[in-house]
C-alpha cells in the first residue's frame, strides 16, 4: 500500500484483540488529514479508548497499520500527546513535576531551562490551576487532575494529540471555558487531533468531522461532515446549524447504535 508523505494519520484495517481472543476493536479504516481535528462518539465498550491506545503505542499487539505521513507511526519520531481517561499522573510527583518530566522526555534539549518553566506556568495558568503547582495528584479533585493531564499534553506540543473524554470530570462552566481554549489553541497551533467524547454537543463544537462508532465489531463507522466547527466558537451553540447538526448526529446514533 502506498501513502502520500503528507497524508496525515492513516488507520488501515486496524483490529485489536485482548488476551483471550475477545475482539475489542473491529476493523477500522480511517484517515485524519495532517492538522485535522476529529471528534469520536460511540457507545460504551465499542473500542474508542482501545483505538487511542493503539495509536499512542500503548498496545503493540494489533492487526493492521497505523501510519503518520506514510510511515509507521511507531517507527518514527512522532510525538504523541495522550490525555487518558484515568489522567495518567505520577502520584509521587507534584503537579509541576508531572508536566516537567513529560517535557524533559519529549524535548530533552530544553531540559529544565527557563523557557520550560515559563511554558509550565503558562499552561497551569490557562487551565486555572496555577495555585496547585506544588500539590500531589492524590490531593486533587478529579476535575483538577484532568486539567493537569490536559496541561501536560498541551505543554509538550505534540504532533498528534489524543484525548479520551478530557473534560468529563469538569463542571459545566469550566468545561465551556476549556472547550473555547481548546479550539483557540488548535487554531493557533494546528495539531492532528482525535478527541473522544460522550457528549453530542461537544462532538459538534470541537470536531471538523465527527466519527460515529458502532457497538458491533464489524468496524463500521460513520463520518459526518461538520460545517458548524468552522463558525465563530461563541456563535456556534445558539445557531440553527448547531441545532440541525445535533439532530443529524442523534439520528445517525439511533440508526447505528
Ligand atoms: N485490558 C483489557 N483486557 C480485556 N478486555 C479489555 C481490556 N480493555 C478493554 N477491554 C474490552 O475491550 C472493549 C473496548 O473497550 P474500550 O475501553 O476501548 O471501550 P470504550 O469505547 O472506550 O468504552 P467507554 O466509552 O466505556 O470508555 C470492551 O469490550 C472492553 O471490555
Amino acid at each position: 500500500m502506498s501513502y502520500l508523505s503528507n497524508s496525515g494519520l492513516t488507520i488501515a484495517d486496524l483490529m485489536v484483540e485482548y488476551t483471550g481472543g475477545q475482539l475489542a476493536l473491529g476493523r477500522v479504516n480511517l484517515t485524519i488529514p495532517e492538522y485535522g481535528i476529529y471528534t469520536i462518539i460511540g457507545p460504551s465498550g465499542c473500542g474508542k479508548s482501545t483505538l487511542l491506545r493503539a495509536i499512542a503505542g500503548l498496545l503493540q499487539d494489533y492487526h493492521g497499520e497505523i501510519l503518520y505521513n506514510g510511515k509507521s507511526i511507531h517507527n518514527q519520531e512522532t510525538l504523541i500527546g495522550l490525555v487518558p481517561q484515568s489522567y495518567g499522573l505520577l502520584p509521587w510527583k507534584t503537579v509541576y513535576s508531572n508536566i516537567q518530566i513529560a517535557m524533559n522526555i519529549s524535548h530533552p534539549e530544553r531540559r529544565n531551562n527557563q523557557d520550560q518553566e515559563l511554558q509550565i506556568r503558562h499552561w497551569l495558568e490557562l487551565m486555572g490551576i496555577a495555585d496547585l503547582a506544588s500539590r500531589y495528584p492524590i490531593s486533587l479533585s478529579g476535575g483538577q487532575q484532568q486539567r493537569v493531564a490536559i496541561a501536560r499534553a498541551f505543554a509538550i506540543s505534540p504532533t498528534i494529540m489524543l484525548l479520551d473524554e478530557p473534560f468529563s470530570a469538569l463542571d459545566a462552566m469550566t468545561r465551556e471555558t476549556l472547550q473555547q481554549l481548546f479550539v483557540d489553541n488548535w487554531q493557533a497551533n494546528p495539531t492532528t487531533t482525535l478527541f473522544v467524547t460522550h457528549d453530542v454537543e461537544e462532538a459538534i463544537l470541537l470536531g471538523e468531522k465527527i466519527i460515529v462508532m458502532t457497538s458491533d465489531k464489524e468496524g463500521l463507522i460513520e463520518l459526518i461532515d461538520n460545517p458548524v466547527f468552522h463558525m465563530k466558537h461563541e456563535d456556534k451553540r445558539n445557531s440553527d446549524e448547531f441545532i440541525q447538526q445535533t439532530r443529524n448526529v442523534r439520528k445517525v446514533m439511533q440508526n447505528k447504535w
